[in-house]
Order: C-alpha cells, then sequence, then structure tokens
C-alpha cells in the first residue's frame, strides 16, 4: 500500500497492492496499522456509504458542519469517477484551493479527505459504484456544500455543464463567496 500525500495537507491518496491470480484480485481496501502509521492520523471510521451512479452524474460539492464535520476514504469499487476535494477550512495556507483524482476499477486508488474539506464527484463510466467510510455519523441538519461550477473555485469537471445530470438540492447549494462571507 502507497500513500501520498497531496498539495492540501492531510488529503492523501492511497495506492493499495493488489495481488492478482487464476481466480482474480485480492488487496486490503483500509488497514487501520498502515494507515496511521504512514499518515500519521489517527482515524475511527463509524459509517460507510455506497452509490451507484449513471455516467455524467455529479454529486456534490457536500460537507457537515461544525462536530459533524466528517473525514472520509473514498473509492470506486466499479467504475470511474473524477473525485475532487476542496479545502475550506479558514485558517488553511490552501483554503480554497481543490485536489482532482481518477478513482476507478483498474487503478483501485482511494482518496483520503479530512475534516474541513468539500467532496464532491462526476461519473465517467455507466452504473459507477461509490464506496467511502466515513469517520463520522451523517447529519442532516449539519448538511451544506457548495454549487459545482462556483466560479471561484474554478474547477474543471471534463463535461459540459448542460450535460451533467444533478439533484434539484446540489443544483440549489450556495457559492463559495456566501458561504464564507468572501464579499
Ligand atoms: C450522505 C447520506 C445521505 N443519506 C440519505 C439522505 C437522502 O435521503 C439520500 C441521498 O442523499 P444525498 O442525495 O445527499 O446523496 P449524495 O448526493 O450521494 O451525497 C453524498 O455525496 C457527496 C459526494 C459526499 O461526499 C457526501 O458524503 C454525501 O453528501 O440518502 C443518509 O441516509 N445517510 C448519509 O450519510
Amino acid at each position: 500500500m502507497k500513500i501520498e500525500e497531496t498539495h492540501l495537507k492531510g488529503c492523501f491518496v492511497i495506492t493499495p497492492k493488489v495481488f492478482e491470480d487464476e481466480r482474480g484480485y485480492f488487496f486490503e481496501s483500509f488497514n487501520q496499522h498502515v494507515f496511521e502509521t504512514d499518515t500519521g492520523i489517527n482515524v475511527n471510521f463509524v459509517q460507510d456509504n455506497q452509490s451507484m451512479s449513471a455516467k455524467k452524474v455529479l454529486r456534490g460539492l457536500h460537507f457537515q458542519t461544525g462536530e459533524y464535520a466528517q473525514a472520509k476514504l473514498v473509492q470506486v469499487i466499479k467504475g470511474k469517477v473524477l473525485d475532487v476535494c476542496v479545502d475550506i477550512r479558514k485558517k488553511s495556507p490552501t483554503f480554497g484551493q481543490h485536489f482532482s483524482i481518477i478513482l476507478d476499477d483498474k487503478n483501485r486508488k482511494q482518496l483520503y479527505i479530512p475534516r474541513g474539506f468539500a467532496h464532491g464527484f462526476v461519473v465517467l463510466e455507466n452504473n459507477t459504484i461509490f464506496s467511502y467510510k466515513c469517520d463520522y455519523f451523517y447529519n442532516n441538519k449539519n448538511e451544506a456544500g457548495i454549487i459545482f461550477n462556483d466560479k471561484t473555485l474554478n474547477i474543471d469537471w471534463g463535461i459540459s455543464e448542460n450535460e451533467l445530470i444533478i439533484s434539484e438540492k446540489d443544483k440549489l447549494l450556495p457559492t463559495f463567496e456566501n458561504l464564507f462571507n468572501l464579499i
């Protein structure tokens, strides 16, 4: 398992060692000891989530506020996504910056996203199954988000806006500037 920190402090790309043979494949999709040793982060995941999406679906950008903030370890079980996380830690030198990565069932890569980040992904193959661990529980009263096409964040999702499939809820998310009263 290789664990590499991104330019956003506390955000890591994890590349598991995949063992393939005539039966198929095996890999450790999470190992607490390796994770803590390589990242220095003492994580305790309490909830696993899974979603399946059609191609061109965009879910996000989402986060939970306050004490319900969640760190996530995200991966693709089947299919392919462009995964994006945004540093929304106001005191961070990379506040407002994002990291993007292709996660799919070929590279088997995972992304560890610490608390204080917004997260989203756009689906690049039909019927993609997305699975992730969270270190705190869901609380709909603490759900928040940023509109996907925010001009300040300037994220390139790789698919034109009019083709994207986005929930009505996500279409109404605020801008980064309004959310953080930057104007
Ligand atoms: C997140 C969540 C949702 N739900 C319920 C609430 C809704 O009735 C239904 C669908 O929720 P939503 O449309 O918010 O699902 P996504 O758009 O996939 O949201 C997720 O997508 C982005 C990319 C994330 O990183 C977040 O973890 C999460 O917000 O599941 C639950 O019961 N528990 C949960 O933990």
